[in-house]
């Protein structure tokens, strides 16, 4: 009988597991906005941010969620340590990159790195939510303009033709990539769309996993 009713309490309180990677370059916001997300969302609150220091590997947190625990993997964005993000490719269920939207001087290196993120074959049918943080200071730049700025990125590199075939892409696979793409402007200092991004988060690595 105990064995019947803890099966039972097991199965009712039963939670999916899912694991996402906080990536993006240094100093742009990915620890400030963990350390955010925990506040908003744990009886503990995570580090306020004059004692979040640059990430040497990773940090960690975990939030519940109904029937969902989400596992978060911050990753530190120098770039010397980017060459450990691949390592977590294989484990998550979705991506976050984040972005400094004030920092328009780095925004070229931003969509260098970001365009190797998306056309990562072991990230292409995964949920990934860029996220323009810094919204809270006034030379940010608005969701639409940071979309802008990627398209004309896009546009205004040179072909460098054979280089995206070697990474195993079709067009399809790269147009439903782009499709997918989801951009949200947040202030993780501030909190302002981080509820947000967590529900986004919430509701696509469900579907993902039913898809
Ligand atoms: N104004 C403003 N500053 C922010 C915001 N988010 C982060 N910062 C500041 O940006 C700096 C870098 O924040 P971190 O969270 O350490 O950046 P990171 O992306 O984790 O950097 P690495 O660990 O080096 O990859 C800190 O001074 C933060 O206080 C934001 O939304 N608005
Ligand atoms: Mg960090």
């Amino acid at each position: 009988m105990y064995s019947l009713l803890k099966g039972l309490h097991d199965y009712l309180t039963r939670k999916d597991e899912y694991s996402v990677v906080i990536i993006g370059l240094d100093n742009v916001g990915g620890s400030t906005a963990l350390e955010k997300i925990k506040t908003l969302y744990n009886p503990t609150p995570g580090l306020p941010p004059d004692r979040i220091g640059p990430t040497i590997g990773q940090n960690i947190g975990k939030i519940s969620l109904p029937s969902t625990t989400l596992h978060f993997f911050d990753l530190g964005g120098q770039r010397d340590i980017r060459s450990i993000w691949p390592k977590y490719y294989d484990e998550c269920h979705a991506v976050v990159f984040v972005l400094d939207a004030s920092d328009q001087a780095r925004l070229s290196e931003t969509w260098e790195v970001f365009d190797e993120v998306i056309h990562s074959p072991r990230l292409l049918h995964l949920p990934l939510l860029l996220l323009a943080n810094k919204q809270d200071k006034a030379s940010s730049l608005s969701v639409a303009e940071i979309r802008e700025s990627f398209d004309a990125w896009q546009r205004s590199r040179p072909r460098t033709g054979g280089s995206r075939a070697v990474a195993g892409l079709d067009g399809e696979a790269q147009a439903e990539r782009m499709a997918s793409l989801d951009v949200m402007g947040v202030s993780a200092l501030e909190g302002t769309g981080i509820r947000e991004a967590v529900n986004w988060l919430y509701i696509r690595v469900q579907n993902s996993r039913q898809a």
